[in-house]
């Protein structure tokens, strides 16, 4: 394709060369630029993108955008712009076709509900017989097959690789996409350029504030899906934030449709049963009433799973296969997942990596534990004093709502995870919690289940269905499901051989 028609309408400046280049890929890395390809130079936050420039023309790059004053000494074409992140958004969903307009695209975004609203909303679609693309925590998939394009972004891929990864699900006949949507990749500009047609808002906690600096900026950021939505705009209107996005998107052309058990909604769940294992309620639509059984316990479910009853009914599809899409949802993994339940005990591992989410979770195991509810937790926050109020809030949390909790790490990555296990224990002690503080965390898995008593409820909260642990720059194999198999099979072996 031609630079021309790649940068046609955008603001740029040329530096040097013509617009009559034949672009035959992008790359916005260095390392993956091949000839007769566009480099487009990102200032990151770690490394200037800008010094990998020879690097990229060595490779054979054609052209190079760029948003600083660059010479460069080869027969090239450099163009500056404002913003090469953004930039790099519209040039790919330019060079990939705007892929994102051939799907039904769904995105998801809210601090925390995104990956399991994505399941029920996926099951629902395929009961439709649709084939359904997911792009988000739990991988790029169609159906239940990876995604053959790479992706090195955790959840919300660089804009470059989305449209790649659209572009391959048009391709492969998929004709709804279910994308979770971060606030990194909005406010990244990852998600430019790309047309939503339905856009999902779950709810705004305290998170990711060493990017975002304020809950006001981490909102506007979130707020910025619902400028790229063409159908529906989906809000729950019982968070705070989400009313504030409620008054901020009703004058827009796009479609407002409510949910929540609380307030006034379009979409509301009514006669709401709570079980240790399951939930069953009555989700009234203007298309009519159903009951919805999800086979999670908490209000976080029927939540997650109203908004995706709200995406049925945005999206034409009966509430029938919606209760049954939700229905057929057995389990999540690493969503309030019993990987081990006997006479004795029942262990848990949930994903509650924040402030509320850390709370919801334990305020829902509570009803349902008869004996002591004990809890195994560490803490992933910014480094010093940016992180030390996450850090502050989950220990005053884990006081007030565990009746033990056993300290330790999660990801501790570069930063001293005895340190934060000192902060995360002062401020348990502090809200007159009792607990424990063991740095390694299979030790800590150890320790509460050799502490629990008849009926007690273990909940190892934290890292979910993450198989690794970063510790340093090192990633270690670290799966919570298989260690407390072991753990477990190693107790009766023991007991056994001590009975003989
Ligand atoms: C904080 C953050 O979002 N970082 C993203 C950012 O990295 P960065 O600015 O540090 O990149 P950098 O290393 O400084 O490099 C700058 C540029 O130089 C280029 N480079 C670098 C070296 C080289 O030899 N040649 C070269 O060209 C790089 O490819 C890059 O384009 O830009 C990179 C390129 O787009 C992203 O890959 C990277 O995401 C990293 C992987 C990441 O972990 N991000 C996380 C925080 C994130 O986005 N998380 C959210 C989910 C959050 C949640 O809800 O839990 C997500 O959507 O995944
Ligand atoms: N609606 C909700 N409100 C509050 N907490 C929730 C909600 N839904 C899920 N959670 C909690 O948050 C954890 C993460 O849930 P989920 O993976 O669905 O969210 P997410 O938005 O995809 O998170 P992330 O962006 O960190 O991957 C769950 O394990 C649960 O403890």
């Amino acid at each position: 394709m031609l630079l021309a028609a790649l940068v046609e309408g955008l603001e740029y400046g040329t530096l040097q060369g013509d617009l009559h280049v034949d672009i035959s890929d992008i790359a916005f890395d260095s390392r993956e630029v091949s000839k007769g390809g566009l480099f487009v130079a990102i200032t990151g936050f770690t490394v200037d993108g800008h010094r990998y420039i020879e690097k990229a023309v060595e490779l054979g790059a054609a052209a190079v955008l760029v948003e600083k004053d660059i010479h460069v000494d080869a027969d090239v074409t450099v163009l500056k712009l404002q913003d090469t992140r953004q930039a790099l958004a519209e040039v790919a969903a330019r060079f990939y076709g705007r892929p994102s307009e051939k799907l039904n695209l769904i995105g998801i975004t809210g601090t925390n509900g995104k990956t399991s609203t994505t399941y029920f909303i996926k099951s629902i679609l395929e009961q439709n017989d649709r084939k359904v693309g997911v792009i988000g925590t739990i991988g790029a998939m169609v159906g239940n097959e990876p995604l053959r394009t790479k992706s090195t972004t955790p959840t919300t891929p660089e804009s470059l690789h989305l449209q790649r990864m659209f572009a391959d699900m048009a391709e492969a006949g998929v004709q709804d996409c279910v994308m979770e949507v971060s606030s990194h990749a909005l406010s990244l500009h990852r998600a430019a350029a790309t047309r939503f047609k339905i856009g999902v808002f779950t709810n705004l906690t305290p998170d990711h504030l060493e990017l975002h600096k304020t809950m006001e900026e981490y909102f506007e950021a979130k707020a910025m899906l619902f400028d790229l939505t063409s159908d529906f705009n989906i809000i729950n209107v019982d968070n705070d934030f989400g009313r504030q996005l409620i008054d901020k998107v009703k004058g827009y052309d796009t479609k407002l449709v409510t949910y929540g058990i609380e307030e006034d909604a379009d979409i509301r769940a009514t006669d709401i049963r709570y079980e240790a294992d399951r939930t069953t309620y009555l989700a009234h639509t203007p298309a009519g009433s159903i009951e919805i059984t999800v086979n999670l316990p908490g209000s976080i479910y029927v939540y997650n799973s109203l908004a995706a009853v709200a995406c049925a009914y945005c999206s034409g599809i009966n509430l029938e296969h919606a209760a049954a899409g939700i229905r057929a949802v057995e389990r999540i993994k690493g969503r309030l997942e019993v990987v081990y339940h006997d006479d004795e005990r029942k262990i848990i591992v949930d994903f509650a990596h924040t402030e509320d989410s850390l709370e919801k979770a334990l305020s829902t195991l509570r009803p349902f534990t008869q004996g002591r509810l004990l809890l195994v937790f560490g803490v992933y926050a910014a480094p010093g004093a940016v992180g030390s109020p996450k850090r502050e809030a989950m220990g005053k949390i884990a006081a007030e709502h565990a009746d033990f909790s056993i300290v330790t790490s999660d990801n501790p990555k570069d930063q001293d995870p005895d340190a934060i296990i000192a902060e995360v224990s002062a401020a348990v002690a502090a809200a007159g919690g009792a607990y424990r503080g063991i740095v390694d965390r299979r030790e800590a898995i150890q320790f509460a289940i050799d502490m629990s008593e008849k009926d007690d409820v273990i909940l190892i909260a934290g890292k979910g269905h993450e198989t690794t642990q970063v510790i340093g720059k090192t990633e270690i194999p670290f799966n919570e499901a298989e260690i407390v198999t072991e753990i477990m099979a190693a107790r009766k072996s023991n007991s056994s051989s001590k009975k003989v």
